[in-house]
């Protein structure tokens, strides 16, 4: 972590400055005390009594703006620290390939970037500090001892051994429970984002009840390594009590008897138990800052984790510039692709296709055919296991993946917005975009007439993730954010769900001008559709079976055929004799 602390180091060093400070006052005041029970009371006149208290007095003075400005300083460090690691673990994981959020949860993660950075906020905001201080104060402590006492202080040196030994097996304990406890909490704050976020479905099938015992078995979970965690540390904490109290009780024993004997001065014994004192309790200190330590070890253990998760989607070493005047001219070549998990099944193969400059195409087949994974693969969320796919001619692994999406647009199946206005979530298409060019692509969208009439028209919330609009409307955004891209390529997943035949037209017609003179796939799910594109490709698990348009496949292809009158029924066939009769 320490490179997160170098931009600070003035902070640091101010930090340091401050803290050593205030330890040097805090050991000198043992001195004072000294003196006030020699002299002040020793020789029974005031004037000493009022020397030291004054002297004290300003020592106080000093202790308390040496502390602010550590307390300061300090904490400021922390804050800002978790910030950045906040900042910088954030847009590592934005940037991850899809494929990650498939076996890490994605709840998990924003457990580890809100939980954990507090951990390490707190850790390098107070608990490095008081460690360091109070390392500063042991050390210090006992060369005073030594100056006061010698005899004395081989007491305190022989139980200093005695009371580390303890924090250090209990702390490698308490590092391994901390870490494996924060994992626990990640669980359950994944499975709550989860069952929240789809809170409709949670009720709708009276899953209340199973899934509270779900949750309650991984907070029990969690508690349970807690509960580990916290004997250790009781122990760890009640051991050291034990033994620095017993010997300063030892030491008060053998000094009483050396101040009765008059081989010592009764100030020379208080300094001597303050500075004792002042050791115990930095001992005792580190040791609960010791386990915090560890369990920031843990945290930064699983933060590190993420930051050095391998991306696998990757510009090359020399990525490609695109041209300038890109056409969209896309081709598939002997494609195969294996998902990761499932390295015996190809989702897609040999598939070789062409699609030119400005066409469009639809992709049809079977559930599980391979449609959406072919779009995957365009995009590059995952690379294909063999084969090329070029755009323009270039193979796409070979461009930056930022370069060759800035030529995408998608309109997924279900239409994602983000809790913010109308006018932001059209914006997402082209940050740069002002308020009029979002609003001409809403009215490319048909949207523009629903957006009026919203409350409070293009500034309306949507809600989070869109609740607050019907599907159509989402819709109908979904693809105004796509005109406003204006991209060469564009990805379209129709939508399933039936919506009534207003909106559906509507929906429709902000297709067809969106997919008007650039090149587009669709992956379809209506008959308007089939009929209006260039050429159908028919997939079958993963394989290219046929290509041509709808009556050309009704007559060449059984699988098209039979696809085509379970999905449309009796409109299939109408159409087919609509279209044979002009
Ligand atoms: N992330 C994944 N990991 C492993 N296998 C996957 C993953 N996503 C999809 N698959 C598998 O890949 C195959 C193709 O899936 P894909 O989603 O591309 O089909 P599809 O044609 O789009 O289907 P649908 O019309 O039902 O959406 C399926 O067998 C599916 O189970």
């Amino acid at each position: 972590m320490l490179g997160f602390l170098k931009p600070y180091r003035w902070h640091v060093l101010g930090a340091l400055f401050a803290l050593t400070f205030t330890a040097g006052v805090t050991l000198s005041m043992g001195q004072g005390l000294r003196m006030m029970i020699d002299q002040g009371f020793g020789e029974g006149a005031g004037t000493g009594l009022d020397q030291t208290i004054i002297i004290f007095m300003f020592m106080v003075m000093l202790l308390s703006i040496g502390t602010f400005a550590r307390f300061y300083l300090v904490s400021w460090i922390g804050e800002r620290v978790s910030a950045d690691l906040r900042r910088e673990v954030y847009s590592k994981v934005i940037e991850l390939h899809p494929g990650f959020f498939e076996t890490n949860l994605s709840g998990e993660i924003q457990s580890r970037i809100t939980t954990d950075t507090t951990l390490l906020q707190t850790v390098i905001g107070s608990s490095v500090s008081m460690a360091l201080r109070n390392v500063l104060l042991f050390i210090g402590g006992i060369i005073l001892l030594l100056f006061t006492n010698p005899k004395l202080t081989a007491i305190v040196l022989i139980s200093v051994p005695l009371v580390i030994m303890p924090i250090i097996i209990f702390g490698r304990h308490v590092r391994k429970l901390s870490r494996s406890s924060q994992d626990k909490v990640a669980v359950f704050g994944g499975f709550v984002g989860e069952s929240l976020k789809n809170i409709k479905i949670v009720q709708a099938f009276n899953h209340q009840q199973r899934d509270r015992e779900t949750f309650s078995t991984q907070v029990e979970a969690a508690f349970d390594v807690a509960l580990r965690r916290i004997k250790h540390r009781a122990w760890l904490t009640s051991i050291v009590i034990a033994l620095v109290f017993g010997a300063i009780a030892y030491m008060l024993w053998v000094g009483g008897h050396d101040v009765i004997a008059g081989r010592i001065t009764a100030g020379e014994l208080a300094a001597f138990i303050f500075y004792a004192l002042m050791v115990a309790m930095s001992v005792g200190v580190i040791s609960e800052v010791y386990s915090d330590l560890q369990r920031a070890a843990g945290a930064t253990e699983r933060l590190l984790e993420l930051m050095h998760a391998d991306n696998l989607i990757q510009a090359p070493a020399e990525s490609q510039p695109l041209p300038e005047n890109i056409q969209g001219e896309l081709h598939f070549d002997e494609v195969s692709f294996f998902y990761p998990s499932r390295p015996e099944t190809p989702a897609v193969d040999k598939l070789t296709l062409h699609l030119a400059a400005g066409s469009s195409m639809a992709l049809v087949g079977s559930s599980g055919a391979g449609k959406s994974t072919l779009v995957d693969l365009i995009l590059r969320f995952y690379d294909v296991t063999e084969g090329k796919i070029l755009f323009d001619g270039i193979d796409i692994c070979q461009l930056d993946p930022k370069q060759l999406r800035e030529h995408i647009a998608i309109v997924p199946q279900q239409p994602v917005l983000f809790s913010n206005s109308v006018l932001e979530n059209i914006r997402y298409g082209r940050p740069d975009a002002t308020d009029e060019q979002v609003k001409a692509a809403a009215e490319a969208a048909y949207a523009d007439e629903f957006i009026q009439k919203l409350p409070q028209g293009y500034d309306s919330f949507v809600g989070e993730s869109g609740v607050r609009l019907s599907g159509g409307q989402r819709q109908r955004i979904a693809i105004a954010r796509a005109v406003l891209k204006d991209p060469k390529l564009l990805l379209l997943d129709e939508a399933t769900s039936a919506l009534d035949a207003e909106s559906e037209y509507k929906v429709q017609q902000a297709l067809e001008h969106l997919m008007q003179d650039r090149t587009s796939i669709v992956i379809a799910h209506r008959l308007a559709t089939v009929v209006n594109v260039d050429t159908i490709a028919v997939l079958d698990h993963g394989r290219l079976v046929d290509t041509g348009n709808h009556q050309q496949l009704l007559a060449s292809s059984s699988l098209y055929a039979r696809w085509a009158s379970l999905q449309f029924g009796d409109a299939a066939s109408d159409a087919v004799t609509i279209e044979e009769a002009s």
